[in-house]
């Protein structure tokens, strides 16, 4: 694991898009592709934005990437809630991406299971496997409860190993989602944290230095088996770690 601090939003979103343009340029050599699961939230609106500017856009083949998303909350996605819908503004828009290959989460439509089953069935399509895919790169946030894609403390979905995707009801508005299952996070070649602020210091803390309890900081239970983890904080998110780094 690799936890790297830095001094604001604005620098660590430069150090993220370089981070996720060395694993893209790395994975399409190696692979021919690069496969992204985004998250939603507020925390990565800069890296999104950078993503889709220079001097970051033009190292990324745009034609090789195939993006989803690690959680979506269950509205229409023209709605502000929607994490697809930030994504899309900031970043996907301004890209030069085939628009196949934005595999947004149809987590608007009535029926939840077979939403989660029909976006497992596209993932499992598109990287040609009845396994668990196993992502490029998945970018994570992180609840100042410990929360993170829609995993939330004491839930049943921290114990999840069958489904790649599930419904869940979280005690954050809006409260229906679809998340990704510990397994699908799992399986990932690399996994980034970003985490700004001064109100996730304490979970930050706990999970970094604390006891290993997932069921009350889920972004524990993120541990590829065969992956590399990232965190990237700000100082104000890092600022009761006692190994800084
Ligand atoms: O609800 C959510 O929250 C987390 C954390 O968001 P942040 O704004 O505090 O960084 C986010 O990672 C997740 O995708 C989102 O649905």
């Amino acid at each position: 694991m690799h936890i790297a601090i830095y001094p604001d939003t604005n620098i660590l979103s430069h150090e993220a898009a370089q981070h996720i343009v060395r694993v893209a340029q790395e994975s399409i050599v190696t692979h021919g592709r690069f496969t992204l699961a985004l998250s939603g939230g507020n925390t990565p609106k800069k890296l999104y934005g950078l993503l889709a500017s220079e001097p970051y856009v033009s190292q990324i083949d745009w034609n090789l990437v195939e993006i989803f998303w690690s959680d979506e909350r269950c509205v229409s996605p023209d709605s502000p809630d929607s994490n697809y819908h930030m994504a899309q503004e900031v970043f996907l828009s301004k890209v030069p991406i085939p628009a196949n290959q934005i595999h947004r989460t149809p987590a608007d439509e009535a029926d939840r299971d077979a939403a989660s089953e029909a976006y497992a069935r596209e993932m499992r399509n598109v990287f040609g496997t009845n396994g668990v895919p196993k992502f490029d790169l998945i970018q994570l946030g992180m609840g100042p409860e410990g929360h993170t894609a829609s995993l939330f403390p004491h839930q049943a979905s921290l114990h999840e190993q069958q489904r790649l995707v599930m419904p869940v009801s979280v005690p954050k508005p809006p409260p229906a989602r679809l998340t990704f299952t510990p397994p699908l996070l799992n399986a990932a070649a690399h996994i980034l944290f970003l985490v700004t602020g001064a109100d996730k210091e304490e979970a930050v803390q706990a999970v970094l230095e604390g006891d290993h309890q997932p069921d009350e900081y889920p972004a524990q239970i993120v541990q590829p088996s065969q992956g590399e983890v990232t965190w990237m904080l700000d100082t104000a998110a890092a600022a009761k770690l006692k190994k800084r780094q």
